[in-house]
């Protein structure tokens, strides 16, 4: 590459820093906190919102920095939960919206598609964890004692 072209492009490390995990998270879950679909379903679980708030600061820092400052298990916390395609939209919905009003674009595309690889592996997990197989392109279905 022509050392101008290089000097024109920012590596994306250097856009996606720590501090902007730290707003885009904070933001996020503000959000989280007062939508009438999601926000009942965190507020009876989460109890330490300080501690959420950092250690999905640490997720993502290792998800989009691979800075390995996660250590958990995802997966498991999201298999119990009452939800399903319609709550995964929504939660990429508003992502989506506060990644992209706070980051530069190719910041907030790097965290929007991430997410939406993970929120589909989260599907299949749960659905698994239901004891059903989702088709690729299948989404989750309700729970089936919160079908109504
Ligand atoms: C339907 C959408 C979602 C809902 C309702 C939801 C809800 C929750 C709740 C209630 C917890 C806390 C569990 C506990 O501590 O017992 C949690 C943890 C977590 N969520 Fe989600 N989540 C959703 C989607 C996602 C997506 C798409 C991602 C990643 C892109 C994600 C990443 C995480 C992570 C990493 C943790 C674990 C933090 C830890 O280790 O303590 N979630 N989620």
């Amino acid at each position: 590459m022509h050392v101008m072209e290089s000097a024109m492009v920012a590596p994306v490390e250097d856009i996606i820093t720590e501090a902007l995990i730290d707003r885009v998270v904070r933001t996020f879950y503000a959000s989280v906190q007062t939508d009438p679909q999601l926000g009942p379903i965190f507020a009876a679980r989460i109890t330490n919102w300080d501690a959420h708030l950092n250690r999905m600061c640490a997720f993502w820092s290792s998800v989009l920095l691979m800075s390995g400052r996660y250590h958990g298990q995802p997966m498991q916390l999201h298999q119990g939960l009452p939800v399903d395609a319609r709550h995964f939209d929504r939660w990429l919905e508003l992502f989506a919206q506060t990644a992209r009003s706070i980051c530069p674009p190719v910041a907030a595309e790097q965290f929007v598609s991430r997410a939406e690889r993970i929120a589909e592996s989260l599907e299949l997990g749960i659905a698994a964890s239901r004891g059903g197989w989702l088709r690729k392109g299948e989404r989750l279905a309700p729970a089936s004692a919160d079908s109504a």
